[in-house]
């Protein structure tokens, strides 16, 4: 893969307090990169410092290996699809498209014809004929999602940036612009960067997932490698779908309150955080014995939430916040607990990721 954007050793500090510490990721062409991040990890921080709308204190932004530190925003050639959508509420749609391409300091579109043509083209890609001549305020909230693309679409830009597209939109539109999104990337083949707080949103969108933690990259892995292998409990937190237990590693066990986890493999002795996945967790009826290879512990059943596909069943854990049970209703069936009564939780101690702290 050809290497298109490079940030090395990013620092940014606001009044002392640092935004981005020695951030550095080297971006391929043709990449689609989600950045995960809890708020105030740096994440908008970062697109800014990419975009040229901040200067880093340190470090260097290479693309297609030149420096741009020292460009102008817009001369970079680098599209930006704002929180909010930042369009021109006076504006048509497609002068809020034709925009772009009108003002653009690189090569600006003179001809009226050429931009008609580029605008009719986006807007096509975008799902948006036949709206081009309607306000921008009497377009729905997907629809502007879509506008917003599209006026950045139309600059052709080396690279998009995209500070929370979806962040606006309702949990239906949102899955469906998801979709439309890697569409339009894969149609166009472009490089994007998609900057989240939603850790399904992060693993659905990225070919790799970048996790920004306190302004450095934690962990950068294909969706697939994060979900299943975390690499610290800090990014296990992040991705919200792991039981995460504060103990002591002794003699092949993990220690907490009176539970002891065998531990199939070698782990260093002293505190430690022992996670394991939701969906990776079973229930079985109060006294039932383990199945081989497999650990656990005992829960009293809280009550249960019904997402659509899954169902989530929580459990009250001595020494621990409440246990999650996920149960994706396309290979488990539902089932039915008593509130208040004991079950045994059960899950394959191989399953188990244990990291020192
Ligand atoms: N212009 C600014 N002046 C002062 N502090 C700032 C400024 N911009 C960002 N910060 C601080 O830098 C840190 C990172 O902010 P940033 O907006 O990049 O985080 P984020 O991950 O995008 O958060 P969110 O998901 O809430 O948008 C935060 O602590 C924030 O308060």
């Amino acid at each position: 893969m050809t290497l298109l954007l490079e940030l090395s050793g990013i620092a940014k500090s606001y009044g002392g307090a640092a935004a981005l510490a020695d951030l550095s990721l080297a971006v391929g062409a043709g990449e689609y990169i989600s950045i995960l991040g809890p708020s105030g990890s740096g994440k908008s921080t970062m697109l800014r410092v990419i975009a040229g709308f901040e200067t880093p204190d340190a470090g260097d932004v290479r693309l297609d290996g030149r420096s741009i530190l020292a460009m102008p925003a817009h001369e970079r050639g680098i599209g930006f699809v704002f929180q909010g959508f930042a369009l021109f509420p006076h504006m048509s749609v497609a002068d809020n498209v034709g925009f772009g391409l009108r003002n653009r300091s690189r090569s600006p579109v003179t001809d009226e014809a050429e931009i008609r043509r580029r605008v009719a083209e986006a807007l096509e890609l975008l799902g948006l004929t036949g709206l081009g001549a309607r306000a921008v305020s009497q377009v729905s909230g997907g629809q502007k999602q879509r506008v917003a693309l599209a006026r950045t679409l139309v600059a052709d830009p080396k690279i998009v940036l995209l500070d929370e597209p979806l962040g606006a939109l309702d949990a239906n539109l949102r899955e469906r612009m998801m979709i439309e999104l890697k569409r339009i990337q894969s149609q166009l083949g472009g490089t994007f960067l998609h900057v989240t707080g939603n850790e399904q949103e992060a693993l659905a969108m990225g070919g790799r997932v970048a996790v920004l933690d306190q302004g450095r990259i934690a962990q950068i892995s294909p969706p697939q490698t994060l979900y299943n292998q975390p690499g610290s409990v800090r990014v296990a937190r992040f991705l919200n779908c792991y039981n995460i237990f504060q103990g002591i590693v002794g003699d092949g066990a993990f220690r907490f309150t009176d539970a002891a986890l065998p531990l199939p493999g070698a782990a260093a002795t002293g505190a430690a955080a022992y996670c394991i996945r939701a969906d990776k967790v079973t229930v079985a009826e109060g006294e039932a014995p383990a199945g081989p290879g497999e650990t656990g512990i005992a829960g009293r059943f809280i009550a249960g939430e019904y997402s659509g596909a899954r169902v989530t069943y929580l459990f009250d854990v001595a020494g621990s916040r409440p246990v999650e049970v996920e149960y994706h209703l396309s290979h488990r069936r539902p089932r039915s607990f008593e509130a208040g009564r004991r079950y045994a939780l059960r899950w394959p101690a191989a399953d188990a990721l244990v990291f020192p702290g």
